[in-house]
This record gives structure tokens, sequence and C-alpha cells, in this order.
């Protein structure tokens, strides 16, 4: 709990002078809420008593200009607390994107996307709303409703003792009566959720749910999971109904007590109709403002547990730091690994010793049977994840002595899977950098052969691509990952080789590109087919984690006894 307002008055304390008019306006409103009733009570008590038509309309005209005020104090604050709300809270999500972006790939494992978003997206929002709501309406009523029982007693003791006894037992009978929705109101979210994961995921299998024919099946499927919802809604519906049926049970008790007192008393003549009318719109307003300031404390309940949320992520270290910085030399870097070893999981290895070494501008093929650990290898060198042991030096300099950014901009990754975003060409390209010059992405395109590609686009760059390069083939969207990396021109390149089969035609442009990538950097290269090692120098061999086999391609080529060649007969190895 201290973490989370430790981190709510973090991104609150930027915006204090906001806060601050905010608080005054609240105020403010508070104060005119409570007084113009009472401008009714005197009017009524001077008409009643037979008052200047001239003192009547100065009343009048005074609860009109009154309302009028507290109307664009209301309509201003209400403003300022959406703004101070998303203000403090769109920083916060800037944040936790960054810091969600630099965490390990352990972490990225063990966290979906989809429970990332509901964090940075549905977390926030909720804490968003909670800005919004809880410091104008929370704050704003609990104000009024002390100001509504104060002014009360002034107005007479006896309608602020009935007043004072429905305020307590309203707010007793509401935090009962709504603790009993809450188990169908979480309900109800957890059904949610699960209908909106279960639509995320088939849709994006579109393609396997046609191709197999299981269309009916998972209609079906999401049939029993409406009618879920349905049931959830209704439970909750109802259960919900059940607070405001008390609540409008203790408003009618109040005012009848309120009525009851004001017909004795001032039969009695010990109460004016201005003091019984102003009880009676008193106890009206009351109930109203405790309803709201139930309903808001509800969303508290919500924030509380969205800013924990949001503190497990925000506090979360990446296992990965940024070293203190080193001088790395100009031009292709050599890269060596010494005894390195790495488990995800203790006892099971991924890479048990794994040692080589390639000379600024060397090439090396990586080749193994699938989980036999060459992914692993080239996550390392640009530090997705840290080596458990051994060391891997880039340039002659330990990896974690450099930062993160010096690494990453002399190393550059092209993934199997390569993700494009629902943008356009040019950032696409340039991963939203505006910086980067139209005639250098030009450039990077004609370099990697899609020249005609660009040509024959309606919008040239600003071309918009599909989510996840739907509009893209497999060659075109391999070959713009190059393009990204011509881009960057960094020195050492990792390159996972696409594992699917290209069209022959598109096969022989990606070779062609990949030659002219590899040109003058230092590059390691898991491979996937036999056909793009051909031009490489070194060769690695791994197996279950162990460098089975490694030299120089030609020597292994020639050695009848090397695995290598045993691969190149198609014989397996
Ligand atoms: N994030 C992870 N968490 C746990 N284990 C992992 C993770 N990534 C890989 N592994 C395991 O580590 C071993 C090496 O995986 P790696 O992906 O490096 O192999 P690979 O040779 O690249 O496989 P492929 O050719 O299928 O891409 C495998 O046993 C794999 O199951």
């Amino acid at each position: 709990m201290s973490r989370s307002i430790a981190l709510l008055r973090q991104y609150l304390a930027p915006h204090w002078r906001k806060a601050t008019a905010l608080a005054v306006l609240v105020l403010l409103n508070a104060g005119l809420s409570v007084a113009i009733p009472l401008m009714l009570g005197r009017f009524v008590d001077t008409a009643q008593t037979g008052g200047e038509v001239r003192a009547l309309l100065v009343i009048a005209g005074t609860f009109i200009g009154l309302t009028l005020v507290n109307q664009v104090i209301v309509s201003t604050a209400a403003y300022h607390s959406e703004d101070l709300g998303w203000l403090a809270t769109n920083r916060m999500r800037a944040d936790l994107v960054g810091h969600t972006l630099d965490l390990d790939q352990d972490f990225h494992q063990r966290h979906t996307p989809g429970e990332l978003i509901e964090r940075v997206d549905g977390d926030v929002t909720t804490l968003a709303q909670f800005f919004s709501s809880f410091v104008f309406h929370v704050l704003g009523n609990t104000l009024l409703a002390i100001g509504i029982v104060v002014a009360s007693f002034f107005l007479d003791w006896r309608i602020g003792l009935v007043l004072l006894t429905f305020g307590v037992a309203a707010v007793l009978v509401l935090r009962r009566t709504q603790h009993v929705a809450v188990p169908y109101f979480t309900a109800l979210r957890q059904t949610n959720a699960d209908l909106s994961g279960f639509l995320e995921e088939r849709l994006a299998a579109t393609e396997d749910i046609r191709g197999n024919g299981t269309r009916n099946h998972v209609v079906g499927r999401l049939t029993g999971l409406l009618d879920e919802l349905t049931r959830s809604m209704r439970r909750a519906g109802v259960a919900s109904r059940a607070s405001s049926s008390a609540l409008e049970l203790s408003v009618a008790l109040a005012t009848v007590g309120i009525l009851a007192l004001g017909s004795v008393l001032l039969g009695a003549g010990t109460m004016t109709l201005g003091a019984l009318y102003v009880g009676y719109h008193y106890a009206g307003l009351l109930s109203m403002t405790l309803f709201k300031i139930s309903y808001r404390i509800d969303q508290l309940q919500l924030a509380v547990a969205s800013v924990g949320r949001i503190a497990e992520i925000h506090d979360r270290p990446s296992a990965v730091v940024d070293g203190p910085g080193a001088d790395l030399p100009a031009g292709p870097l050599s890269v060596a690994y010494r005894d390195v070893s790495f488990a995800y999981t203790e006892g099971k290895p991924a890479l048990r010793e794994v040692s080589f070494e390639l000379a600024p501008g060397e090439t090396m093929g990586l080749l193994g049977r699938t989980g036999s650990g060459k992914t692993t290898v080239g996550r390392l060198l640009y530090r997705g994840q840290d080596a458990g042991a051994g060391q891997i030096l880039v340039g002659g300099v330990d990896v974690r002595e450099l930062t993160l950014e010096q690494l990453r901009s002399r190393v550059a990754v092209v993934t199997q899977d390569v993700r494009l975003f629902a943008a356009s060409v040019r950032d696409n390209l340039t991963l939203f950098d505006d910086t980067v010059p139209d005639e250098r992405i030009v450039a990077a395109i004609a370099e990697v052969g899609l020249a005609g590609w660009l040509d024959a686009l309606p919008e040239g760059l600003d071309t918009p691509i599909g989510e996840g390069g739907g509009a893209l083939s497999a060659g075109e969207s391999q070959l713009l990952a190059f393009a990204r990396v011509f881009l960057g021109e960094p020195d050492v390149v990792i390159l996972d080789e696409a594992s699917s089969r290209l069209d022959p035609a598109t096969e022989r442009l990606t070779q062609g590109a990949q030659q002219r990538l590899l040109a003058g950097r230092t590059a390691i290269v898991i491979a996937h087919h036999l056909a793009t090692v051909r031009c490489l120098d070194h060769i690695v061999v791994l197996d279950d984690g162990r460098i089975v086999e490694s030299g120089r391609r030609e020597h292994l080529t020639d050695d009848p006894g090397s695995r290598y060649s045993a691969l190149l007969a198609g014989v397996g190895a």
C-alpha cells in the first residue's frame, strides 16, 4: 500500500499546482452547494412573512447567480480532474511501456503480451478514471456531506440530528449491501476477460480454424461463453440493485422523518417553513452525495488493486542492466565466446561451455537440430539475457562492460519471425525514428533488391503495411527486415534465418540481399538451410547446447568424416 501511495505521489508531484487548484475548486463547489438551498429557505420565509417583492427578487437573483457560478465551478473542476488524471497516468503509461521494453527476455517469456496490455492499458486507465472521479467525486462529495450535516445543525439542531442519524445509517447500509455485490462483479469481470481472451486467440488463428474446418465448434464454444456472460450480468445487476434499493429506502425514511418533525414543529411554531424546506432539500442532497461516494469507493478499491499491479512491473528490475560503457574500435568487430554456459531453467542447461572466436568481418554459420541452442547463442550476444558463466567479448570488450545502447547500436539481430507494424513503409523501416532521411531509406530498400516493389507502391514510403505484415509475402517481410539492418549500419549481425521455404526466385533475392548485408560485417547466421552457409567462413555445429564441431567451412567440407560434410551429403548429423 505504501508503495502504491509513493507511486501515485511520484506521478502527481509534477502537477501539484493543478492539484491545488482542483482542491480549491472542489472546496468552493461544496460550500456553494450547501449555501444555495439556504437561499430557497430564505425566499420561502420572506414570502410567508409578507416580505417585499424587491427583497424576494434580490434573493431569487442571488440564487440564480450562485447556481450559475456553481455550475461554472463544477465544469472547470471536472475538466481539471480529467486533465490531471490523464496527464499523470499518460506519463506512467509511457514509463511502463519503456520499462517493459527494457526488461529481459525471461520476463517476457513469463508474461504474455495480453497480460502486459492489461497492465499498461487496463490498469492505468482504471487509475486515470480513479484520479478524475476520486479527487472530484469522493473528496468533493465527502466535503459536501459534512457541510450539509454541519449547516443543518445551524439551521435547526433537530433537523441536524435527523440528518446525522440518517447519514450514519445510510453509510452503514451501503457498505453492507455493497459487499453483497462485489463477488458478482468480480465474476462478471472474469467472464469478460475470458471472452476477450477467447476472441483474441480465435481471431488470430482464423486461417487454422478455416483450414481445419472447425468454425462451427468455435462458434459453439463462443455461444457457451456468451450464455455464461448473460448469467453473470443478470446476477451482478440484481445484486447491485440491492444497494440502491436499500439506499432509496433510507432516503424515504429520512424524508418522512424530516416531514413528520416539521409538521409537529411548524404546528408548535418553533420552526419556519423555510427551514423545513431546506431540511427536506438537504435530505435529498445528502442521500445523493452518499450514494455517489459509495459508488466511487468501489472504484477506489479497483484503483488500489491496479496500482498494486502496476507497481509490480514498475519495480521489477531487469536482469540485464547497463554496463559502465567502454570504447569500442570503429568498423567490423571481433566476437569471442569463452566457456559460455546458460540455463533458462536451473538444472537444464541450454548452452554448455561454448567457445569460439570470429575475427572482425568473419562470418559463421550455426547449425544444429531444433532446440540445440542456436537462438540462445545469438540472444546472449545482444544481451537479451546474460550468460550464466563464461564471457562474451565484442571488439575485445566484455558485453557487460558496455551500455545496452552502445552494444545494440553495434550489434543487430534479424529474428526468424519478422514483425511488421500497422504503419507506413517508412516507419516500419526506421522503427519510428523520424530523423532518418528518406534517401537513406530508399537506398536501403534498393540494397535488398526491393526498388521495383517500392516504385509500384501507390504512396511510396507512406504506403501503409498491414499489422503483422498481412499484405506482404514472407520473402518481402524478410527483405524489409534486412533493409532495417542496412539502415542501422551495425558492425555485427545475428541473422536467424527464416525456417520456412521461400519460392526459388524469392530465395535467390534473399540470398543476394543477405550476402550484401553480411559484406564487411562480422556475422553469426543461424542457418536452417545449408544453401545459406555455403558462403560463410566458419561452421559451428551445436548439439544439446554443446559445440560438437567447429572449423573453417572449406576444411569441414573437405573432411569426409565431419558432420558438416555428412549434412551436405544429406545423411544427417
Ligand atoms: N525462453 C525459454 N525458456 C525456457 N527454455 C527455453 C527458452 N528458450 C529456449 N529454451 C530451451 O532452450 C533450449 C535451446 O533453445 P534454442 O531456442 O536456443 O534452440 P534452437 O537451436 O535455436 O532451436 P530452433 O532451431 O527450433 O529455433 C531448448 O531446449 C529450448 O526448449
